[in-house]
């Protein structure tokens, strides 16, 4: 692959819309091994194979960009070589990879010829990123300072000799954390969760990030170590002071060459946070889901490179800049308006081999994409162009001054409105209980939160209207004493209030949509208290029908217990029917004590024993005797006992007809009172039932009559906290 050394840069022209395509500029900077590296016995395994022109270069000249691209050689269990437009080895200096990265030359010439610049480093995480592109320090430049602050020194040194200090120069700060923007320069902490929003000729900004005005290189090193502070950083196994986010820096530059050229640029300085593998950093709980954000950011911006970097037609597609919020900054740094230079940073060591080779696809890949970055100068101005331009700040200016009008009235307005939130608590108040009050005053707290906002809003809006303003004005004071100047002036005020005009609009359709959204709360308000209206309604009614529920409820209890008091006499009728099959089964006992006296004759066929103490129970068994004596034998009486000689016959057939007499009866009973008991037992055993399942009924029953109790407004009050809120549009309930 070969590289695309950076173009010379185009002559001025006096157009502000002359376009210069470019390939970014990949470099590799290759660190010393890392403490940690050595420790764990790593390898150095990559280095760099130095160009011809590098070698010629002399020790402590200026180093040069070199005209050919330079090789990188990754010594695994193969080979692998990545064509590189430069590459840093662990020997280069700072100054070395300020120049040869090309961020000096994008510094003090493309910056001046109205180029927007990016400078971003790319790698794994402890690579060398920070260290690389470093913080302005705002102390005096060392050996060891890096893009920044070079970059930051540069810029003002040729503003002070190009522009004899007609130049301004405005910083912003952000960084992007867990896919949240943050503002680093914001210090009463309110600059958290900002939006990316884009104007309507396609430009992307974060809505409500500040900047400040800057005159020098102290200046922005003091602002960028004060808010390297809020920056996110954390140890992790593989750096001390890992960067959990990634930081950009913003310098607008715009100002009038010697030669009354004007021009205007946006320098971008990306400190990127690394990619890393969470089981190597060791990073858990929050570090390791910080990690994945990162590598999700990353991935994204993988996926743009890759897509933007595609040379066969068939495989090209849209670059995936709205995936992330990185992305979707650095959507003009890559493929867009803005000459950019990439540093991709890496690690000698065998232990990091993988990521290495990740990084340097990656950035081989990143050679391929041509950006198409728009000068914004203007040379000279014809007086025709002039007078349009004057017309067109004319035109900015009254829409600047109509924003103005319809911002002041929308905050009095504002101002006039009572407070809704209290208003509606009160009134809600002396009507509601303490527990039905919860959700409303839920409600007033977003009203009150969103008011506040938009009044810190207002006031921003209206510094901003206040500056558009104080910078027409010093447009129109040069006008009257020094025409070239002041048109050239203007040139360059048009394009950042047509800017301003674009944000200050869209803020102002995002303040009407507050107040829609404002008005639907108050809305919604309105139908929470006609709701509670309608509960309160239905509570009453509610307390009607359940008076009317108690008193049924006490005929109810009273029918029960006549129910039960019946079920009682039933079964104390099932008891008295289980007396009667007692004496039944006495009468059984007897029957067979007869039984038992038979058996006994049948063993003594010439002796007939009879019990005269017997009841008669077996009468007819007696009277049979007595007549079969009478006619066949002659008797004798002795004691109790009667003994009869009686033909053994006779007497056969006598006793088994008699047996049998016995039997049949005995079974007839026998089974009458099994049939009799066992109904019996299923009705007792069912009344029982039914008498438990009455006394529970009658239980509940009274239960529920002393719980409807009107008195008791303990229900009632639940039963209309319940209702007050969900309820919507009950009703009348007259
Ligand atoms: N070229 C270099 N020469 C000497 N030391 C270096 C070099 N590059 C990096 N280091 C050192 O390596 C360590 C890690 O570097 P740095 O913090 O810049 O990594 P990083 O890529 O920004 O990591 P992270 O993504 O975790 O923030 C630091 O201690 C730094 O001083």
């Amino acid at each position: 692959m070969t590289g695309q050394p950076i173009k010379p840069s185009q002559k001025a022209s006096s157009s502000s819309s002359s376009s210069s395509s470019s390939n970014v500029r990949v470099v590799a900077r290759i660190r010393p091994l890392a403490q940690y590296e050595i420790e764990n016995g790593s390898k150095p395994i990559v280095k760099s194979l130095p160009s011809v022109d590098s070698l010629s270069n002399k020790e402590n000249s200026i180093p040069q960009i070199s005209s050919e691209p330079e090789v990188l050689e990754v010594q695994s269990s193969e080979k692998r070589w990545f064509e590189l437009d430069a590459v840093l080895d662990g020997n280069s200096s700072q100054r070395e990879v300020y120049y040869k990265s090309g961020a000096q030359q994008a510094v003090t010439q493309d910056i001046f010829k109205g180029f927007n610049c990016t400078i971003l480093a790319y790698g794994q995480t402890g690579a060398g990123k920070t260290f690389t592109m470093g913080t302005a320090s705002g102390k005096d430049s060392s050996d060891t300072d890096g893009i920044i602050p070079r970059a930051c020194a540069d810029l003002f040194e040729q503003i002070d000799t190009r522009c004899d200090g007609n130049a301004q120069v405005e910083l912003s700060y952000l960084e992007i954390y867990n896919e949240e923007i943050r503002d680093l320069m914001c210090t009463d902490g309110s600059g958290g969760d900002l939006k990316i929003r884009e104007t309507l000729n396609g430009e992307v900004y974060v809505s409500g990030l500040s900047s400040r005005p800057v005159q020098s290189p102290k200046e922005i090193g003091n602002f960028m170590e004060e808010a390297s502070h809020r920056r996110v950083v954390a140890s992790t196994k593989m750096n001390a002071v890992s960067s959990r986010s990634h930081a950009i820096c913003v310098l607008r530059i715009q100002g009038v060459l010697e030669d009354s050229t004007k021009f205007s640029a946006k320098l971008t300085l990306v400190d990127l946070a690394g990619s890393e593998r969470i089981k190597k950093t060791q990073a858990s709980g929050k570090r390791a889901a910080e990690g994945i954000n990162i590598n999700k950011g990353l991935f994204v911006l993988g996926q743009v490179v890759s897509a933007l970097s595609e040379q066969r037609p068939k495989y090209k597609r849209k670059p995936p800049y709205r995936d992330s919020k990185l992305t979707r900054l650095l959507q003009d740094s890559l493929g867009g308006n803005s000459r950019t230079i990439m540093v991709a940073c890496v690690s000698p060591a065998d232990f990091n081999i993988d990521e290495t080779i990740n990084t340097l696809r990656y950035a081989t890949s990143a050679r391929n994409i041509k950006n198409s970055a728009t000068r914004n100068v203007i040379k000279a101005l014809s007086p025709e162009e002039a007078a349009k331009l004057q017309r067109e700040n004319q035109l900015l200016l009254t829409q600047v001054k109509e924003l103005q009008e319809t911002i002041r009235k929308m905050a009095l307005a504002s101002e006039a409105t009572p407070s809704l939130a209290s208003t509606d608590t009160d009134s809600l108040g002396s009507q509601e209980d303490d527990d039905d009050s919860t959700g409303v005053s839920m409600s007033s707290d977003d009203l009150r939160e969103d008011r506040s906002k938009q009044k810190k809003r207002i006031k921003e809006l209206e510094h901003e209207v206040r500056h558009l303003k104080r910078a027409n004005s010093n447009a129109k004071v040069g006008l009257s004493s020094q025409i070239t100047e002041s048109m050239a002036q203007e040139a360059i005020e048009l394009p950042v209030l047509h800017k301003k005009v674009a944000q200050l609009e869209e803020e102002l359709a995002s303040k009407k949509e507050l107040e829609a959204e404002n008005e639907a709360l108050r809305q919604e308000m309105d139908d929470l208290k006609a709701d509670a209206d309608s509960a309160r309604l239905a509570a009453n009614k509610m307390a009607q029908i359940m008076e009317q529920l108690q008193e049924l409820k006490g005929d109810e209890v009273d029918k029960k217990k006549m129910e039960h008091d019946h079920i009682k006499v039933e079964e104390a009728w099932v008891s008295f029917v289980f007396q009667v099959l007692e004496t039944n089964k006495e009468q059984m006992k007897r029957l067979r004590d007869d039984f038992t006296l038979v058996a006994r004759v049948v063993e003594s066929p010439d002796v007939m024993v009879l019990d005269k103490s017997s009841d008669g129970s077996s009468g007819g068994f007696w009277k049979r005797m007595r007549k079969d004596k009478k006619k066949d034998s002659e008797d004798e009486a002795s004691g109790d006992e009667i003994h009869m000689k009686v033909d053994p016959a006779i007497r056969q057939k006598l006793v088994t007809e008699h047996l049998q007499f016995f039997e049949e009866r005995m079974i007839e009973m026998e089974s009458h009172i099994h049939s009799e008991t066992l109904s019996l037992g299923s009705i007792r055993d069912s009344l029982r039932i039914q008498r438990d399942k009455l006394e529970i009924e009658i239980g509940e029953s009274e239960f529920e009559r002393d719980v409807l109790n009107p008195k008791d407004n303990d229900l009632l009050d639940q039963l209309t906290a319940l209702l007050i809120g969900p309820v919507k549009n009950l009703g009348e309930y007259d």
